[in-house]
């Protein structure tokens, strides 16, 4: 492998550190522990995974975990009475809603009733709206944790053209906002399914952000020599979870991002301090 590796993994290890930190700090001040709350429908073996995956990460930091697990055919009524009861209860820092929601349930109706100041996503129309207009707001968990990757490994952003890949609610659509940021400074185009000519974008990116759920698009011919890969696509198959980048990528690649042990693990390190700011911000507003 030529490319050199982006360490989510290692680097996500390093941010629990330095959160646990905080944790501690903010436990003391406000009198509890911030806590984490995860709202999870239906026994998708996946997101199941995942949310196992979020508490073991809050335990390791000192963050204490609400868990409500609703049966695969719960009602709206049912999903958005538990959304009042973590808007309501002062144990809970913030919280998310695992996505995707079953067909049944509406999921804009679910996120536009949480409190935006407990959105620990960043996907609240509220907190996408502030992050548009430049306001400080919890910011989308992926993006969030692609940026802070780049930065920690020194990847040159300023001027930079990134190639999104996906135009999805968490990745792809917002990530542009971040990356675009007077502080970033990076050129950003978003490209999707009906994109014509995607293997040109690609080559002309110094970033590529593979977000697109299609296992093994971004192949090695596509791609500019040293250019930094971020591999965000997961998809479950007969031989185990298969990213969005072709694995001979790593031989033309300046940095490599792969799956696993990329941005998956910075997503979830980025949730927990989004939990730690609205833990810190509830203290300095009594
Ligand atoms: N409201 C909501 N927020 C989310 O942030 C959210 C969601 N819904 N729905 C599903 C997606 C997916 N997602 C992942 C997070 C971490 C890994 C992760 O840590 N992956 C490991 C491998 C995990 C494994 O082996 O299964 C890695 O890449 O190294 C993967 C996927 C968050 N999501």
């Amino acid at each position: 492998m030529n490319a050199q590796l982006l360490d989510g993994k290692a680097t996500a290890a390093e941010i629990r550190r330095e959160l646990a930190e905080r944790v501690a700090k903010s436990a003391a001040a406000v009198g509890r522990p911030p806590g984490l709350g995860t709202v999870l429908v239906g026994d998708d073996p996946g997101s199941r995974a995942y949310v196992a995956g979020k508490h073991r990460d809050c335990a390791e930091v000192g963050i204490a975990s609400i868990r409500r697990d609703l049966p695969a055919d719960a009602s709206q009524q049912q999903v958005e009475e538990t959304i009042d009861e973590l808007n309501a209860d002062p144990a809970c820092t913030g919280y998310i809603v695992q996505l995707p929601l079953p067909r049944h349930l509406d999921a804009n109706a679910v996120l536009e009733r949480m409190d935006p100041a407990k959105d620990a996503d960043g996907l609240h129309p509220v907190n996408l709206g502030r992050l548009v207009l430049g306001v400080e707001a919890p910011l989308p968990c992926t993006p969030h944790g692609i940026v802070e990757l780049l930065r920690r490994y020194e990847v040159p952003l300023a001027g930079a053209r990134v190639c999104v890949i996906g135009r999805g609610i968490t990745v792809g659509r917002p990530i542009g906002l971040l990356l675009t940021r007077r502080s970033e400074n990076a050129t950003v185009t978003l490209c999707h399914t009906a994109t014509r000519g995607l293997a040109w974008h690609v080559r002309e990116a110094d970033i590529v952000v593979a977000a697109a759920g299609s296992p093994g698009l971004v192949t090695p011919d596509m791609l500019r020599p040293g250019a930094a890969v971020l591999d965000v696509g997961i998809t479950r198959t007969g031989q185990g979870l298969v990213g969005d980048v072709h694995p001979d990528a790593a031989q033309v690649a300046g940095w490599l991002a792969p799956m696993p042990g990329g941005v998956g693990p910075m997503t979830r390190a980025m949730l927990l301090a989004n939990v730690v700011e609205a833990a810190e911000r509830n203290a300095n507003t009594p």
